[in-house]
């Protein structure tokens, strides 16, 4: 690669300032948030508009140059993260943040790919709608990215995975043509659904610069109970309970062990237990319903009163205020985060048949025991979806390298469980360049097969975040 030359021509296309060189500015784009990867480019450019993209992607598919598209950076399998080799361009969309179009009435919003998730879910607020996607880095992910990686979070039980959400998007193919599939409909039964290949792509079949996406009725009653509890058995009988009598009105259900609670109260600023004696297990369960008539409050009283008299539940927190739900929330949303300050910690991203999660949670918290004594296990996640984040945090007080030494071998012993019961290696956070090689163990020759040849038919010559997902 002639990086100046290249580096001149991308100016003369986007602006010499949108083309960042140095390496104090490529930083930024270069970290990954959990220390797994560190990546090396020439360059980071930062288009301004969809023309501009196109005429990136003309240059790069003319020159043989290799294209790593990149969001707001908050990623959990490197898919985002250039190659050590330094032989590949950062494509950042942050600047292609524009609202296009709100339409309340039909219930759509149109926006570029590098709007942040936060400022969309406020641009529906507005218009008193709801854009439901909700996820930890809601503050800094972009819309782009989570449509690449069909981002799951907490609110995928009553609204689906970010695909669920996605009605059209325009996307700039890999020679520089741009599809424009900006389409509204809720029914178009016109043959291959194409952008269902780019929802969760991970960047390798084109670049996603704008979407419209469904907005729902905000919800004028939302209620929410931090729940103490015995087992993730007494989970299950709960969510199986609320989910049979709330129906849809049930939009959250996430587990948590005591443990990963005592991380968040020793580490996350504005945390504090909402319960006063400790209990094994904790879930948060929330409510919600868009019309003002609906008694959520005595619903979810009357749901989780059955569930103490019938011995479920240990003891039980009611929000009081809209603040006291957020602070149910921001416990829940840093249980991510935190566990980086209890030194290494193995992931596992795995979903299992929902039935199936108490005895799962029993034979991988046993299995990677044994592997590892003294290991901290901090399952937690979405219940109600089967899908458990599976992090083990290692002993303390030990060696934090010496334990990440460990992630190859303990991630076969968990995966295998989950083999064992029929679930998902990757339930919602994406192959990328982390699960990359495990891909092969999980897909048939067909599948992988089918797979590659649609990569082939999208980016002949394999410019597009090359490496990940295949
Ligand atoms: O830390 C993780 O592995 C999970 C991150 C995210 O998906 C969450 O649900 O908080
Ligand atoms: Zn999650």
């Amino acid at each position: 690669m002639e990086p100046n030359r290249h580096a001149a021509q991308f100016a003369e296309l986007i602006g010499a300032a949108n083309v960042l060189t140095s390496p104090e500015d490529k930083a930024p784009y270069l970290i990954e948030w959990r220390d797994l990867y560190q990546g090396v480019t020439p360059m980071v450019l930062r288009p301004g508009t969809t023309q501009d993209v196109s005429a990136v992607m003309k240059y790069a598919s003319e020159n043989g140059l290799k294209i790593v598209p990149q969001g707001g950076n908050t990623g959990l399998v490197g898919g985002q993260i250039p190659l050590e080799n330094g032989e590949e361009i950062v494509l950042s969309l942050g600047r292609m943040n524009k609202v296009r179009a709100v339409d309340p009435d039909g219930f759509t919003i149109t926006v570029e790919s590098g709007a942040i998730l936060e400022t969309l879910q406020h641009e529906a607020e507005k218009v008193d709608r709801l854009f439901p996607l909700s996820l930890g880095a809601q503050g800094s992910c972009q819309i782009g990215g989570n449509i690449s990686t069909n981002a799951g979070g907490t609110a995928v039980l009553a609204y689906g995975n970010t695909r669920d959400l996605v009605l059209g998007l325009e996307v700039v193919l890999a020679n520089g043509d741009i599809w424009n599939g900006l389409r509204t409909l809720r029914k178009d039964n016109t043959g291959y659904d194409l952008k269902q290949l780019f929802i969760g792509g991970e960047g390798t079949l084109g670049i996603i610069t704008a979407a419209s996406l469904k907005l729902f009725p905000k919800p004028k009653k939302l209620e929410a109970a931090f729940v103490g509890l015995a087992n993730p058995l007494a989970a299950l009988k709960l969510f199986s309970k609320a989910k049979a009598q709330a129906g849809p009105v049930l939009t959250g259900f996430e587990i948590m062990p005591r443990v990963g609670l005592e991380f968040c109260v020793s580490h996350l600023q504005g945390a504090r237990d909402p319960l006063e004696g400790t209990h094994d297990w904790y879930v948060l369960m929330e409510l919600s319903s868009g019309s003002e008539a609906f008694p959520v409050r005595d619903l979810l009283e009357s749901i989780l009163g059955e569930a103490f008299e019938a011995e479920l539940v240990e003891d039980a927190a009611f929000a009081q205020s809209m603040q006291q739900v957020q602070d149910f929330w921001h416990i829940r949303h840093g249980m991510s985060e935190v566990q980086k300050e209890e030194g290494g910690s193995i992931k596992h991203d795995v979903s299992v048949p929902v039935a199936s999660i108490p005895d799962f949670l029993a034979k991988a918290i046993a299995a990677v025991t044994e592997f590892v004594p003294n290991c901290r296990p901090v399952p937690f996640g979405h219940l109600g979806d089967g899908n458990i984040h599976f992090n083990v945090s290692q002993p303390i007080g030990a060696d934090k390298e010496a334990y990440l030494a460990n992630w190859d071998a303990m991630n076969e012993i968990v995966h295998g469980i989950v083999h064992d019961f029929n679930g998902s290696i990757s339930a919602e956070h994406g192959i990328g360049r982390l699960k990359r090689d495990l891909l092969k163990g999980v897909k048939s020759e067909l599948e992988l097969d089918l797979m590659q040849r649609v990569k082939n038919a999208f980016d002949p010559k394999g410019l597009l975040n090359p490496g990940r997902v295949l």
